[in-house]
């Protein structure tokens, strides 16, 4: 044989390796595509977390990227910063008691507004802007949501909240017609109040983002909620960053809650609910960081907090070649 019969073992050029690099990223998702594929993800977009116009972008991007490898993405969107915005330009007070606005009816108003009509009109849009998916709907929509007053308990005292609700009852009918139809539904968590005889409608309520997301989660029988915010997740010592939780039980969970401040309680309480009414896994996600939510559900590593149920400590969801 001679030199130039031997079979070539060539080195790679370095546009090849970087190539062979994006293959391998690829490869890496393909049990967690298969894992999810024709399931429901909820994921809930905090307006904390929509920062600004990239990271808007990179969103819409990873939900467009969901719905073409078969997952059926539902987005509910927050708002909190927005509406202060709004409020305040008009020269509306507000105060939040344990995480929840105290909303008066001129201030539901803004929120309604708000949410309905200027922050699910943008996320709408730039899902759009890759074609014709997103379809806005608030809770007052094809009878999505009902909602009942509900105050809050802060330091042992009771907190009227005014115009506040807890999701009572989900009818999703609209949501299943859009994803069988291959939108992608954007939610906007306002929500009616029926009276007495459950007949008419008395009052639309203004509901925390993160609790109708999970609400909506358990009953689109989701196989997880995604919360974007904007912390890595779930500090045990706030604000100590050297306590960034990875993965906690519900009972863990449960223990934890009532330590808890401000705008974690509701996310946290979110996630509870949702593993607790059999959504396998609730996340707290950065959603500063730009595909945050590609990098959660698509990598063996996972990225921020995730809350499992107590059978599924130390454990990755099941994958269909038995890697995690
Ligand atoms: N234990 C904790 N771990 C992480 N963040 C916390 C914690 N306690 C309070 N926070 C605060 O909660 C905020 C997230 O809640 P919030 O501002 O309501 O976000 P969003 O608009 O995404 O719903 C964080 O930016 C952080 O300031
Ligand atoms: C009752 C209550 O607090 N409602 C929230 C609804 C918007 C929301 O939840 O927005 P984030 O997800 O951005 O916090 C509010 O009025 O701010």
């Amino acid at each position: 044989m001679t030199k130039s019969d031997t079979p070539s073992t060539a080195t790679p050029s370095a546009s090849t390796l970087k190539a062979q690099d994006k293959a391998a990223t690829l490869v890496e998702a393909l049990p967690w595509i298969q894992r999810f594929a024709g399931t429901t993800m909820v994921i809930k977009y905090g307006g904390n977390a929509m920062v600004n116009e990239e990271m808007r972008r990179a969103f819409a991007e990873d939900v467009v990227f969901l719905h073409h490898v078969g997952i059926r993405p539902v987005v509910v969107h927050g708002g909190g910063p927005q509406i202060n915005a709004m409020l305040g330009r008009l020269g509306i007070e507000s105060e939040f008691r344990g995480g929840l606005r105290v909303t008066t009816p001129e201030a539901m108003d803004v929120v309604r507004m708000v949410l309905t009509g200027q922050v699910g009109r943008e996320l709408v849009g730039l899902i759009n802007s890759h074609g014709p998916y997103a379809v806005g709907l608030s809770g007052e929509d094809g009878g999505l949501l009902r909602a009942v007053r509900t105050g809050t308990v802060v330091d042992g005292e009771t907190v009227d909240l005014g115009l506040v609700g807890d999701v009572t009852e989900v009818h999703p009918g609209a949501i299943l017609d859009l994803l069988e139809a291959g939108r992608i539904p954007v939610i906007s968590t306002v929500a009616p109040e029926y009276d007495a005889d459950n007949e008419a409608v008395q009052q639309v309520l203004n509901v925390n983002a993160d609790s109708a997301a999970a609400a909506l989660a358990a009953a689109l029988g989701a196989s997880k909620l995604v919360i974007l915010t904007d912390v890595e997740g779930l500090y045990a010592a706030w604000p100590d960053r050297s306590s960034l939780i990875s993965s906690l039980t519900v009972s863990e969970l449960r223990e934890l809650l009532p330590g808890l401040e401000s705008g974690m309680i509701p996310k946290m309480a979110a996630c509870l609910q949702a593993v607790e009414s059999g959504v396998e896994r609730a996340h707290i996600v950065d959603g500063r960081l730009a595909h945050s939510m590609l990098l959660e559900t698509f990598t063996a590593a996972g990225i921020g907090t995730q809350v499992v149920p107590d059978d599924a400590a130390g454990t990755q969801p099941p994958t269909p070649g038995g890697t995690t």
